[in-house]
């Protein structure tokens, strides 16, 4: 066995095999903390209260079917009536339990849809005359991309040329070859694309060396530098020189985002979108297998599958989604693009990196890094992703997009000194003067009481204000450490609410403001008293990538709480929670808790408008 192994393993060097026990150990580790974190989650089940898994946001109840029928793939589509003054916590794809009073885990359901009085969900039995109604469905957390993660470390230790390339990359760190910007022949296909693109300067030099690499690309795109924009015309400027192209991100919505973009300017038989269809955007869907397959008779069906496949020449889906998927242990690609490549834990890049000799890597490091969980790991370097490491390895291979299309000057110059040293700037003066007061669909009206003035101010040296809510003195401002260590601020949610309301008195639209804070619990809590479905409440974390006119963040931790604050301190979350508004930012929070938070501390003493609310 021993020399068995020896010979399997000859091809290795010590250094490859100490990288992959590190990346087992840490898996491993990440494993265990997934384990006790669902294992609680789970036994919730059977002894918390339904009313308490309610309020937590996990569970809805008092469900009173109204329907079943059969969906095409033999499941059993069940709705339920809802009472609609809560806002449903699940969304389509949702694993739940179905249980009543009786009776806990009757079956596991699917999440199909979700509206305001209606829930339906698919489920492989039927409730006909089995079960007394009132039903309700718990959110069931399942394990894991974990053997999955662990799996993908195959690709590094095969004995192949695949295998000696990514060793050669991540172990190695041999350094991409440069691109000679001056001896590079641009077919006129391409020439015209870019053209019509109307690229900066920066876009351009980082689409030529994406085009003409011979092994890899790093692309750091600052926030709202045009990333999106970029890989689109990247993907046409391949096609149009007949390049097979891979196209993965760590998020559906990056996929589904750039895809959207394309699709405006590429046939949409030539894209093929991967992954389950509950989580792709509904315009996206018509590049999926089964849209595709749609009219193949069933003696047909086979080859079809076989040709879609194996010929669509540009393939997208998520990096999780890679080592899922059958096609791409025969396909390989001219090109793989990543996007979000900042975020991908190393092990899961890994299989995408597999399937094509050419990469290009596009995201930013200084907004979120993979998530690990594990304190060890995290500690030991499992948190640093393939990006970062090789920006780090060869920081004169970046190529860099600078010039930002998102922010007005007042809210890019507070990330650009806090975390860019100054390199972020205004894409045009249009972007640079925008706020909220210019575009004339925002007047402020009625009295306003003076510490409000401020925060709903449409100026645009108001861009950015800190609203105190001085919890030291007013005990109802004080976050809630809640059981499960979340935090809840209900004075915090309160002042939200409010905002929210006079804004959308003033002109905004609900879809135009986004409420943001880091933790879950709060989100709930905003979400349950906002009562407001177009107006999205999420985490920072969720917002990556994504923008609004107006974002209202809520810090909600305070100083008396026991915990420490620690998701405020990461830097990173700090940036893309800086960087989502367009026009204006309003920060809703303890001033003195937030200044003892270092790069809280920071952003308080950047800022000129803070306005305290009155004790
Ligand atoms: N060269 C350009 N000239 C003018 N506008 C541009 C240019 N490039 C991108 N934009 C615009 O900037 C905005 C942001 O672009 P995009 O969504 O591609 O940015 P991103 O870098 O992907 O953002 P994020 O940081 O959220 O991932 C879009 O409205 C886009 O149309």
């Amino acid at each position: 066995m021993k020399t068995f192994a020896e010979g399997e393993m000859a091809h290795l060097e010590q250094e490859h095999i100490d990288y992959v026990s590190n990346w087992i150990r840490w898996i491993t580790a990440e494993w265990k903390c997934e384990r006790e974190r669902t294992e609680t989650h789970n036994s919730d089940l059977w002894l918390k209260p339904i009313d308490e898994r309610v309020k937590e946001g996990t569970c809805i109840s008092n469900l009173h079917p109204i329907g079943e029928e059969m969906s095409n793939s033999q499941r059993v589509l069940i709705s339920f009536s809802r009472n609609n003054s809560s806002v449903c916590p699940f969304k389509p794809g949702d694993v739940c339990l179905l249980s009543n009073k009786k009776h806990v885990s009757i079956a596991f359901t699917v999440i199909d849809q979700v509206s305001d009085d209606v829930v339906r969900v698919s489920c492989d039995k039927t409730l006909r005359n089995r079960y007394d109604a009132p039903f309700h469905l718990d959110k069931y957390t399942i394990s894991s991309t974990i053997p999955t993660t662990l799996g993908n470390l195959v690709c590094f230790l095969q004995n192949d040329e695949i295998g000696a390339r990514l060793r050669n990359v991540l172990v190695g760190l041999v350094p991409p070859k440069i691109v000679e910007l001056g001896v590079v022949d641009i077919p006129s296909s391409v020439k015209k694309i870019i053209v019509r693109a109307k690229l900066n300067n920066e876009q351009r030099l980082a689409l030529i060396h994406a085009l003409f690499t011979q092994d890899y690309v790093i692309i750091e795109g600052l926030p709202g530098s045009g990333k999106t924009t970029l890989i689109s015309v990247l993907i046409q400027c391949l096609i149009a020189t007949n390049k097979k192209v891979l196209l993965a991100a760590f998020t559906h919505s990056a996929v589904d985002n750039i895809l959207g973009k394309l699709k405006k300017e590429v046939s949409t038989d030539k894209i093929l979108r991967l992954g389950s269809s509950s989580t792709i955007k509904e315009e996206i869907k018509t590049m999926t297998l089964k849209a595709k397959l749609e009219n193949e008779s069933s003696e047909d069906y086979y080859n079809a599958v076989k040709r879609v496949m194996k010929t669509t020449p540009i393939v997208a889906c998520t990096c999780h989604h890679v080592p899922r998927e059958l096609l791409f242990s025969y396909r390989q690609f001219d090109v793989v693009i990543i996007d979000e490549a900042s975020m991908v834990l190393e092990p899961l890049i890994l299989p995408v990196l597999a399937t094509s000799s050419k990469f290009v890597l596009v995201g930013d490091c200084k907004q979120l890094t993979p998530l690990v969980v594990s304190k060890k790991a995290k500690l030991e370097g499992a948190g640093v992703s393939t990006m970062e490491k090789l920006q780090n390895a060869h920081p004169k291979s970046i190529v860099s997009l600078t010039s930002q299309y998102r922010m007005n000057k007042e809210l890019a110059m507070l990330s650009s000194k806090m975390f860019y040293q100054n390199r972020l700037i205004c894409g045009n003066e249009a972007v640079a003067r925008s706020s909220l007061d210019r575009t004339g669909d925002y007047t402020v009206t009625g009295d306003v009481e003076e510490h409000l003035s401020k925060a709903l101010s449409g100026e645009i040296s108001n861009s950015c204000v800190f609203l105190d809510t001085q919890s030291v003195s007013r005990q109802e401002m004080r976050c809630e450490d809640a059981e499960d260590g979340g935090i809840i601020n209900n004075g915090e949610a309160k002042v939200v609410v409010e905002l929210c309301q006079r804004f959308i008195e003033n002109g905004i639209k609900p879809h135009e403001i986004g409420v943001i804070t880091v933790y879950r619990r709060q989100v709930e809590n905003i979400r349950k008293m906002l009562k407001n479905e177009a107006l999205e409440v999420n985490t920072v974390d969720s917002y990556q990538g994504r923008e609004k006119r107006i974002i209202i963040w809520s810090l909600a931790w305070t100083d008396n709480s026991s915990k420490k604050s620690e998701l405020l301190r990461d830097e990173r979350r700090v940036n893309v929670a800086l960087t989502r508004a367009r026009q204006k930012l309003v920060v809703v929070g303890c001033k003195k808790s937030a200044e003892s938070i270092p790069v809280l501390f920071r952003f308080s003493q950047m800022i000129t408008n803070h306005s305290s609310i009155p004790v």
